[in-house]
Order: C-alpha cells, then sequence, then structure tokens
C-alpha cells in the first residue's frame, strides 16, 4: 500500500491509559480545554467528530458539561449512506449522545447529507467547508483494519495537496459499503488531531501504525502531528 505522498512522515504522540474510562475522560478534558482556547482567540470552535462506537462515551461525557455551546461548530469526518434516522449514521449516534441534548444552534451542526447519496452529499459537503481553513480539532478513530474516517485500506485516501476535501466511498468493505468522508489531505488541515483507540480487536492495527505500516490513519499528517490515545493494553 503506497501513500502517494512527499509529505514528512507522520509525527505520532501516543498516549496510554490503564482503563478506556480514564482515555474517554482525557479525551473529554482535551475537547474542552481546546474548546475554551479557540474560543478565547478566535470566538469560535471548529470540531470534527469521529463516528462509530468508540467516541459515544465522550460524547456523553460532552453532554454534561459546561461549555460556551453558541461558539461550537461541528462536522463529521465520514457518514454513512443510510436514512437520517438509521442507527449506524454516525450522526444518530452523535446526536442521541449528546448533540440533542446541548444549545449548539442547529445552523452550526453539519451533518453530512448521505440520504441524498454519495455524490449530492459529497458535493454538498464540500460546499459546507469552503472558507474553512483549519480545525481547531479533529477528533478520529481507528478501525481494526487500519481505516479512520470512511479512509479505508486500498482505497483512495487522498492525501495530496491537491486531493479534494471530500471523497465519495462506493465499496468500503465494512457495512455499508456507501459512504463519504473527508479527505486525508482535508482531515489534516486541522490544529490539533487525536485519535480515541479502545478495544482488543484494533491491536493489530496500532502495532502496524506504530511498526511504520502505511494503514489510512497515518494518511492523516498535520503540521504539529497527530495525538493517539488508547488503551494500555494495545500497546503490549
Ligand atoms: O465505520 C467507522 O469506523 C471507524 C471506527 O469505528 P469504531 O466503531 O471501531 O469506533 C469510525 O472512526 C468511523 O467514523 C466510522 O464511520
Amino acid at each position: 500500500m503506497s501513500l502517494l505522498t512527499s509529505n514528512p512522515p507522520q509525527q505520532c504522540r501516543w498516549h496510554s491509559f490503564k482503563t478506556t474510562a480514564a482515555l474517554e475522560q482525557a479525551a473529554t478534558q482535551t475537547i474542552l480545554q481546546a474548546a475554551l482556547q479557540a474560543i478565547s482567540l478566535r470566538g469560535a470552535f471548529q470540531i470534527v467528530l469521529a463516528g462509530g462506537t468508540t467516541p459515544r462515551r465522550v460524547y456523553e461525557s460532552l453532554r454534561n458539561a459546561d461549555a460556551d455551546w453558541a461558539a461550537w461548530h461541528v462536522y463529521f469526518g465520514d457518514e454513512r449512506c443510510l436514512p437520517a434516522d438509521h442507527v449506524e449514521r454516525n450522526s444518530w449516534m452523535a446526536a442521541q449522545a449528546w448533540l440533542n441534548h446541548v444549545a449548539i444552534p442547529l445552523t452550526q451542526i453539519h451533518f453530512i447529507p448521505t440520504e441524498k447519496g454519495t455524490q449530492a452529499a459529497a458535493s454538498a459537503y464540500t460546499q459546507t467547508l469552503v472558507g474553512i481553513e483549519l480545525f481547531d480539532l479533529v477528533l478520529l478513530g481507528l478501525g481494526e483494519d487500519g481505516h479512520t474516517a470512511s479512509l479505508f485500506p486500498d482505497h483512495e485516501l487522498a492525501n495530496t495537496a491537491n486531493a479534494p476535501a471530500v471523497i465519495v466511498v462506493e465499496d468500503a468493505p465494512k457495512y455499508p459499503p456507501q459512504r463519504v468522508s473527508l479527505s486525508a489531505h482535508r482531515l489534516s488541515a486541522a490544529r490539533k488531531v487525536i485519535f480515541i483507540v479502545s478495544g482488543a480487536t484494533k491491536q493489530q492495527a496500532v502495532k502496524n501504525w506504530r511498526n511504520g505500516i502505511a494503514i489510512p490513519a497515518a494518511a492523516v499528517n498535520p503540521t504539529n502531528g497527530v495525538d493517539v490515545y488508547l488503551e494500555a493494553a494495545l500497546l503490549a
């Protein structure tokens, strides 16, 4: 697998936690801290959310946080092509766990409209992202096969300088096959990128990543490097 890039290698800082709960607590605090900093410096906080199961409890903790929700702007790293109210939509999970319970203005929550189909959703989301130079924080997960967002092994990662911001995936190896994802290039345009990784099934992907094997997660390459929050057991 080639990353097709001339960028310097990804700078990765590994943060291990004894328990999943400790990891989730640290991720929640990092998000809130990044929000405080962004709002005090720039008056707004632009966060990109991970989907899947790993961030659910982080989102549930955020709903009880005391934050300046009016200044938050929420985006998604990827979305699955399913009806808007489908339980396996990343947006549905984030809404149930967090977004439905806080006062972020609806106009500042930017779902990827995959219920319209891949092409229409990708072009709509490309427009949504116009004018955003750097996200303040990109939150990402890691799949068993090393995928992140909907950037899968042996698929387009779009990590070159001229890559589109949003890509269409028609044949993902994980259900559902049709998805829309921010490109690795667009996900890298961020002040801070955090991966949260838990669950024994991720062990091989972590091992590959740490051994320099070009898994998709390694294609997200912001100038400031990435922080990986993971359970200590995954480093064994
Ligand atoms: O399909 C997806 O998978 C990854 C990892 O999900 P997890 O359930 O193992 O946490 C997720 O980060 C991505 O957003 C999602 O669409």
